[in-house]
């Protein structure tokens, strides 16, 4: 089965991840690469580690130009894909790995995002309960964002189970400059990055924050509120999330770990760490694999979690790849590794 594929974005950091796992994908043939600005590019002079697509040409992200293939992948700035994914038909595939439909609450939507709520698509995090079978035969999936990625399966299993608190839960998560997307930015100067850390979005202002409790909710099956710091840390890619949250009374080490390795032992893209292995974003550099561990602190009655992801990959690009795959009834591991690269 040969599947045709069109790639939105192509010119930024997440729709050149997804060529770079298509190139490898035996069922995919690339079609159209569609830009913005560097329309009519070369993608050898933007993307120069995709070497077997280097002489493709970049064109204009239209309507036209997306048409006509089985799968489109939409890489394009938030706002941006709302309005063209309605105009694709309703046969395509269509992969937004923007924010445009990740959120169920309209209110939350215009809150955080400051426009009008373009509505819901099944979210393309299959290791979530029930997801895979939303994301069989789907014609329409949202990709999560990066933080959501990881804060998502650093909790979902505790909150599953019923072992947490819905309301004492703290996320911070250190994420590689990628993250930010490629276009220029002044607190990402090299100058401003190299050799220091530091947060942004904190006192529950950004816009991940509804999109982890919404999942963090499904899984409880009531509300959860978290308060979820995110900071910038001096490398390309990479996430590193650390959760906490309070347990339940009478909860204790062993069901803890026993509901991890439950939710995770079958899993081909998540890993619960042999106890007393802690994760590091080296493990997952390149890889649709993320690497947890987690503690509990008898002390503070609270579970420690940390996860670690490729923010590009599982927190894009592969979780998205993962999704088409599952939605086209292709092997579910096809095109994507589970190595990382090292050192
Ligand atoms: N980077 C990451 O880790 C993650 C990113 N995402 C999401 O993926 C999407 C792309 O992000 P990222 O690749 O990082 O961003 P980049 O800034 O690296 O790339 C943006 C892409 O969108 C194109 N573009 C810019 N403006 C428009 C427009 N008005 N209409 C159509 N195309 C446009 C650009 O084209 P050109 O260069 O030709 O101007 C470029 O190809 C975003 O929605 C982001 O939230 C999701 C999860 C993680
Ligand atoms: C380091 C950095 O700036 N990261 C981005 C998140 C990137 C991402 O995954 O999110 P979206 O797909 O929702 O944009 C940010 O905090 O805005």
């Amino acid at each position: 089965m040969t599947i045709s594929v069109a790639v939105s974005g192509a010119s930024g950091y997440a729709g050149g991840e997804v060529l770079r796992l298509l190139a490898g994908h035996p069922n995919v043939e690339i079609g159209a690469i569609t830009a913005h600005s560097n329309a009519g590019s070369r993608l050898g002079e933007l993307q120069p580690h995709l070497h077997a697509l280097a002489d493709r040409v970049l064109v204009d992200t239209t309507v036209e130009n997306l048409t006509g293939h089985d799968v489109v992948f939409l890489a394009l700035p938030h706002g941006a894909s709302a309005e063209i994914a309605a105009q694709l038909p309703d046969d395509t595939l269509v992969i937004d790995a923007g924010a445009d439909h990740r959120l169920t609450d309209p209110a939350a939507w215009e809150k955080f995002y400051g426009s009008p709520h373009a509505g819901s698509w099944p979210y393309g995090l299959p290791e979530l309960p029930g997801h895979r079978e939303l994301l069989r035969g789907a014609k329409r999936i949202a990709v999560p964002g990066c933080y959501p990625t990881s804060s998502l399966l650093a909790l979902t299993p505790g909150f599953a189970a019923g072992l947490l608190e819905p309301d004492d839960v703290v996320i911070v998560a250190a994420s590689g400059t990628s993250g930010a997307g490629k276009a220029a930015k002044p607190h990402l100067l090299g100058s401003e990055v190299m050799g220091g850390m530091s947060p942004y979005g904190v006192g529950g202002g950004h816009r991940h924050t509804p999109e982890i409790e919404q999942g963090l909710s499904a899984a409880a099956g009531e509300q959860v509120s978290i308060s979820f710091t995110p900071t910038l840390a001096p490398m390309a890619r990479g996430i590193l999330t650390t959760a906490t949250a309070k347990v339940r009374p009478g909860v204790d080490a062993a069901a803890l770990r026993n509901a991890w390795e439950r939710a995770y032992g079958e899993e081909s893209f998540v890993r619960v760490l042999p106890e007393g292995q802690w994760p590091a974003t080296k493990m997952v550099v390149g890889s649709n694999y993320a690497a947890l561990q987690l503690a509990f602190d008898p002390h503070a009655g609270r579970v420690i979690v940390s996860a670690v992801i490729d923010n590009l990959t599982k927190g894009t690009a592969g979780g998205a790849i993962q999704s088409m795959n599952i939605a086209l009834g292709l092997p579910e591991g096809a095109g994507l590794t589970q190595q990382g690269v090292a050192p």
